[in-house]
């Protein structure tokens, strides 16, 4: 029954009443109060059903306006079309959509705003709208005005109501969103190509944890081609491994860094020496993803070697190899550091070829090349390991000799670069020769001086040297380069500080190796300046060598050492102390006078603790003035030493005259002397004149330890040097004396008997022979090496009958092979570098070149340490 059925219904019921009604003055009043009552609950009846009624309105009035405010506020666009496409109703977002009001747009149809090329799509969705329960969408640009076009996806309704021929379509806006999975989809696909083309290796990987979280291993997930050519790994085979099965090491490379990429989110780069091949990679590593990490990788070999090759170049003088400008300028200040921090001084010699020219001008500019970079090697070898040979052009060197006592002590070496540039030159049919004039300036002085300075100053001596007649060299004069300017300013200084008290004494002690006894203390002086700070005496001696104020200086050193030994008596230590005597002061008419006086001053100090030092140069200016006043102090009980012994080249004759009781072995012989053949001959005959004159030796200048086994295996027990200990203030002499020990290596060496004496001397000769090789092979060009002379030391020696016999006592025949194998190595290293093969290519060769050094070198030694000469020898 529809609504109006039943409000018929109750119409007739209402009147069939009334007419009853007309009836009711015949009813009884129970009847009429029985129908009132009828009728009042009827209308209490009526208006419960209609407040029912007004809020069944007031909710139906609720849900439309939430249905129109969904509807026409919903991010959907929603239109009623007819079948013709006409808009009969939309909302907002449709109204925006097409740009337009509802009043504007409705009666329009939809395919008006359709883009021509979708039209054909449009015209079949609307049929298919049609269609009862069909639902079907499409997506569709919009032209609307001036507006951007804009991409719609359309999904009719499938309550779509066929009777009435309307529809729903729904339509969102989905511009944006494939603008961005274009985006996205472009740049999938260029990563892929980059990924895929890429010529770094790249590999992304997982981290593996253990239960407590830490890193335990990785696994490969992905791996680009270039990663498979790279590494020569197969994608198939490695992806899904854990890096330790890919690469064969538990845990797998790196991985705490890849773990701390993973964990932190933080990439990093760093370079790693990666295979056996020897290849270098760059690899820089990011964390695409929590817990993973990508790595890209590039082989970066070739460009190191580059690099090595660039800073080669940048560094080096490409024809001799040698340090060029640049380097030589660090290397210069550097040295010039290390001398003001170790109190020592320093030489730079400018060596400047003589007659150069009329070599390029005779044979040709390339025999002239080929001279420059032999001489460079000769003269390398002239130096001591450490020091530096530059080559500045042309035919210009530079060398550098730190770590010296004093400016005497670079006389050797410049000697032997004089020696080594004079040498003739023969090569290819060619016979040439040169020489080289020398100028040499020295560091510290009492100026301040920087690294220019000084090779200027060298470079003026050098054309003095020249002046002078070539072919020699020439120490720069600072007092006559001064003389000119402040020498005197410089010398009311040093008297000042005299005055000032501002010089002080340092000990350097002096002991017995052997039994660990300290014999002595040398006295050096130092000068606490106010403003430049603690002075070596490098820096002001030379200064005064030849003015008066030496010998007051020299009195004060030696009063000052007197008031130190009472100190130190007072305080139970007795222990002899050494000053240095200049030659001035030794001339002075009154010296021993002067001297007996000072004595005098200081009763309590037997002059048996006094011990003065004069140097061999000196001594031997008068040779029988300084006899008669050594042989005075000595009958007063004050003992003589030569210092610097070996320097002055004083013959027999004039040894036997001065009756100095200790000579003090110069630091030059004893420095090279596990390197330098000649060293070890001129040791072992100073050593020798001492014992055979019943003089006491002693070594200067102790650097290391096995020097000293050096020197107590060639009968000298005494010595002195950093390695013991530099020079130090006198307060910290009573600790150092109670705590010092020798080393016990020193305890244990014997003096060598004379038949293993030629074993020592073939250790040395190999171990300077095996390092001119390696010098040698450094070097930029083929050098024809003169080996040991044939044959060496050690082969004449396992000739002999007692070598031969010694060998097998001990048991170390391996030895003759191992010789022979070392010689063969050098001998084929040498020729293929003659043959222009490059350091780098000989690598491996002079690996096992190096390991048979070590070991031949190693056996020799424990040879020359063993017992094994029949006791009837010893
Ligand atoms: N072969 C060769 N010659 C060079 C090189 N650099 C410079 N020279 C030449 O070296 C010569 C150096 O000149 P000088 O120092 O005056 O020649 P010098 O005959 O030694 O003259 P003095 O120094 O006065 O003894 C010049 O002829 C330059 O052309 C080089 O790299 N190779």
């Amino acid at each position: 029954m529809t609504p109006k059925d039943e409000a018929n219904e109750l119409r007739q019921a209402a009147e069939s009443r009334l007419k009853a009604s007309k009836d009711m003055a015949r009813l009884d009043y129970a009847d009429q109060a029985r129908l009132v009552h009828e009728l009042q609950v009827h209308q209490i009846e009526l208006e419960i059903q209609n407040a029912e009624l007004r809020e069944a309105r007031d909710n139906l009035e609720i849900a439309l306006t939430e249905y129109t405010e969904l509807y026409d506020f919903a991010p959907v666009g929603y239109f009623t079309l007819d079948r013709r496409g006409h808009i009969l109703k939309l909302n907002v977002a449709a109204q925006r959509l097409l740009g337009g009001d509802s009043t504007s747009l409705s009666g329009k149809t939809l395919q008006h705003f359709v883009a021509p090329e979708d039209q054909r799509k449009f015209a079949l969705l609307l049929q298919r709208a049609l269609s009862p329960a069909a639902r079907c969408s499409a997506d569709l640009t919009l032209l609307t005005g001036d507006a951007p076009p804009r991409r719609i996806h359309v999904q009719s309704d499938a309550a779509n109501n066929p009777r009435d021929e309307t529809f729903r379509l729904a339509a969102m806006d989905v511009t944006e969103r494939n603008l961005a999975d274009d985006a996205r989809r472009l740049s999938e696909s260029k990563f892929n190509a980059l990924y895929s083309a890429m010529s770094e290796g790249m590999a992304l990987h997982e981290m593996v944890l253990d239960l407590h979280g830490n890193p335990i291993d990785y696994i490969l997930l992905d791996v680009n081609p270039a990663y498979e050519s790279i590494l020569g790994l197969d994608r198939a085979a490695v992806i899904g491994c854990r890096g330790s099965q890919v690469y064969g090491l538990t845990p797998p490379p790196h991985l705490e860094q890849f773990a701390a990429v993973a964990s932190t989110g933080h990439p990093i780069l760093f370079e790693t020496l990666e295979d056996p091949a020897g290849r270098v990679f760059s690899i820089s590593a990011f964390s695409p993803a929590p817990n993973q990490f990508a790595t890209v990788f590039v082989d970066i070999t070739a460009q190191r070697a580059l690099q090595r090759q660039l800073e080669r170049i940048a560094h080096f003088d490409s024809l001799t190899g040698l340090p060029n400008r640049v380097l030589l300028a660090d290397r210069l200040r550097q040295a010039m550091y290390l001398a003001l921090r170790h109190g020592k001084c320093l030489a730079v010699a400018f060596i400047d070829l003589d007659g150069f020219k009329a070599v390029n001008d005779q044979y040709g500019h390339d025999v002239g090349d080929d001279l420059l970079a032999r001489l460079a090697v000769r003269m390398k070898h002239a130096l001591r390991e450490g020091d530096t040979l530059a080559r500045l052009g042309g035919d210009e060197f530079i060398a550098v000799m730190g770590d010296l006592a004093n400016v005497e002590a670079s006389t050797p070496m410049l000697e032997r670069l004089l020696d080594a540039a004079a040498e003739p030159f023969q090569a290819n049919g060619v016979a040439a020769k040169v020489s080289a004039s020398i100028g040499v300036s020295f560091f510290p002085q009492i100026d301040d001086i920087d690294a220019d300075q000084l090779l200027r100053q060298a470079d003026q001596a050098m054309y003095q040297a020249k002046l002078a007649g070539k072919g020699r060299y020439q120490l720069f004069d600072a007092r006559q380069d001064r003389s000119a300017r402040d020498y005197h300013d410089q010398i009311a200084q040093i008297r000042l500080g005299l005055e000032r008290s501002e010089f002080l004494l340092f000990y350097q002690p002096k002991v017995n190796m052997r039994t660990g006894k300290v014999i002595g203390l040398e006295a050096l002086i130092r000068w606490q300046h106010p403003i430049r700070g603690l002075l070596s005496p490098a820096v002001f001696l030379p200064l005064i060598e030849d003015h008066p104020l030496t010998v007051d200086m020299g009195e004060w050193v030696i009063n000052s050492a007197l008031i130190q030994i009472e100190t130190w008596l007072a305080q139970g230590l007795d222990i002899p102390v050494s000053v240095n005597i200049g030659a001035l002061q030794l001339q002075q008419p009154n010296f021993i006078e002067r001297l007996r006086n000072t004595l005098a001053a200081h009763p309590d100090v037997k002059p048996g603790s006094l011990e003065l030092e004069v140097l061999e140069t000196s001594a031997l200016q008068d040779v029988s003035k300084t006899s008669r006043v050594i042989s005075t102090c000595s009958e007063m009980g004050v003992r003589f030493a030569l210092d610097d012994f070996g320097t002055g080249y004083s013959s027999l004759t004039y040894l036997m005259k001065l009756p100095a009781e200790i000579l003090k072995i110069d630091q030059s012989f004893v420095h090279d002397l596990l390197m330098d053949p000649e060293a070890l001959a001129i040791l072992e005959g100073v050593i020798g004149l001492a014992t055979a004159f019943q003089r006491q030796s002693i070594a200067e200048g102790l650097d290391s330890v096995e020097t000293g086994i050096m020197l107590m295996r060639l009968g000298c027990e005494q010595a002195q040097g950093y390695v013991i200990s530099p020079p130090m203030p006198a307060d910290r002499v009573p600790d150092w004396v109670a705590g010092w020990q020798p080393d016990p290596r020193w305890a244990a060496t014997r003096v060598i008997r004379p038949d293993q004496l030629p074993l020592l001397h073939a250790e040395v000769e190999h171990r300077a022979w095996l390092a001119a090789i390696k010098v040698a092979l450094d070097g930029p060009h083929a050098v024809p090496l003169r080996m040991c002379v044939h044959p060496c030391r050690f082969e004449a020696w396992l000739a002999t009958e007692r070598g031969a016999q010694l060998l097998l006592k001990c048991g170390k025949h391996e030895l003759h092979d191992m010789h022979r194998a070392l010689h063969d190595q050098a001998e084929a290293l040498v020729l293929r570098h003659e043959q222009g093969e490059r350091t780098e290519e000989l690598e491996p060769e002079l690996g096992v070149f190096l390991k048979l050094k070590h070991e031949f070198l190693s056996c020799l030694e424990a040879l020359i340490s063993s017992d094994v000469v029949p006791p009837a020898r010893r």
